[in-house]
């Protein structure tokens, strides 16, 4: 099985090196004169067994092909290539719900590529912990069990552990809206509000994220496994994440490079908007939102949640 991966970020040069350890992979990058040392993951030389191009059509030639692009240039990217994915095995590694379609990525390559197999790769796992072989377990979602299986067999090494499940909305779904709660648990660390309140935070944001997940399908052990508990319980307390990292520099006022990826922010107002639609109340992500957006300040965000209808939980 051949594999590339589209998509030179932190993440995607990451799973390179790691899969790198089984045989060949080619990783293409738009750019690609930083050579073997990739600033986006820094202190990584990519091993020999790493081919790097810039040409997308050496890249998809394989038949594997994994897509490390944050979640709001996918639909982009596929509006222009994706012709040269259609029929393949397509694998997003996007933790986002794309603005403009309201949808996860697993729907976006479905409807650019009708032919392809389309699975999504989530779960708790920094991309600096992958490069430096660090134990790490995935969910690997795919609606085909057969193909999710092969799937998990070909990209499971023995540091990095995959486990399959049918329930592609649970697991794209757990992987979006944990950046949306990390962000808020950044919010109240940075803003000194204890960390009371941040596993308040985190587990009223846990209940609401199985809310959302449910009535859009997803299984509710899917929310409770790698893919969401599992990934929500990392990003929300290590300050490796760029969700939570954001959060902080929102709660205490600091200024954040806007250069970093941060799929929570995008996501918040996708959330907000499907909240809407759905009549689903999603008081965190609302809130998120209305932060990243500017319209309320830390304190007022507090109040308004801590002042709301009390209710059973
Ligand atoms: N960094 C991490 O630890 C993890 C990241 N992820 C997810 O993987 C996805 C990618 O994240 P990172 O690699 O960390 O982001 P990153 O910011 O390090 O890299 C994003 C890459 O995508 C490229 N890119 C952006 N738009 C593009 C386009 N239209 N066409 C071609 N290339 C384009 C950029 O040039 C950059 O190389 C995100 O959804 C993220 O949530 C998932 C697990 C862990
Ligand atoms: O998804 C991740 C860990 O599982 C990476 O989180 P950040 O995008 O917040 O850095």
């Amino acid at each position: 099985m051949s594999i590339a991966i589209l998509g030179a970020g932190a993440f995607g040069t990451a799973l390179a090196v790691a899969l790198a350890a089984r045989g060949p992979v080619t990783l293409w990058a738009r750019d690609t004169s930083w050579g073997r040392d990739n600033p986006r993951l820094p202190g990584v030389t990519l091993p020999d067994a790493i081919h790097v191009t810039d040409d997308l059509g050496d890249a998809a030639r394989a038949n594997t092909l994994l897509l490390a692009l944050p979640a709001q240039a996918l639909g982009g990217f596929l509006a222009g290539h994706a012709v040269l994915l259609d029929g393949k095995r397509l694998v997003s590694t996007a933790k986002g719900i794309d603005l403009s379609k309201l949808t996860g990525p697993s729907a976006l390559l479905a409807d650019a590529c009708p032919q392809a197999t389309v699975a999504v790769l989530t779960g708790p796992s920094f991309a600096a912990d992958i490069a430096r072989g660090l134990p790490t377990a995935l969910t690997l979602a795919c609606a085909d069990g057969d193909a999710g299986k092969a799937l998990q067999h070909t990209l499971s090494t023995p540091v990095l552990r995959l486990y399959r499940t049918t329930d592609v909305t649970g697991a794209e779904l757990g992987g979006a809206l944990k950046n949306v709660i990390a962000i808020a648990a950044g919010v109240v660390i940075g803003a000194g509000l204890g960390d009371s309140a941040r596993a308040a935070i985190v587990t009223r944001g846990f209940a609401e994220m199985t809310r959302l997940a449910a009535r859009l399908g997803a299984r509710p052990e899917t929310l409770t496994g790698l893919s969401g508990l599992g990934d929500l319980t990392l990003t929300c307390t290590s300050a490796q994440s760029r969700n939570f990292r954001y959060g902080q520099a929102l709660g205490s006022e600091q200024p954040f490079d806007s250069a970093t990826t941060v799929e929570g922010a995008a996501t918040a107002r996708a959330v907000a908007a499907l909240s809407r639609r759905l009549g689903c109340d999603m008081p965190v992500a609302a809130m998120v939102a209305a932060l990243a957006e500017g319209r309320v300040s830390v304190d007022n965000a507090a109040e308004m949640l801590m002042t709301r209808p009390l209710k059973e939980e």
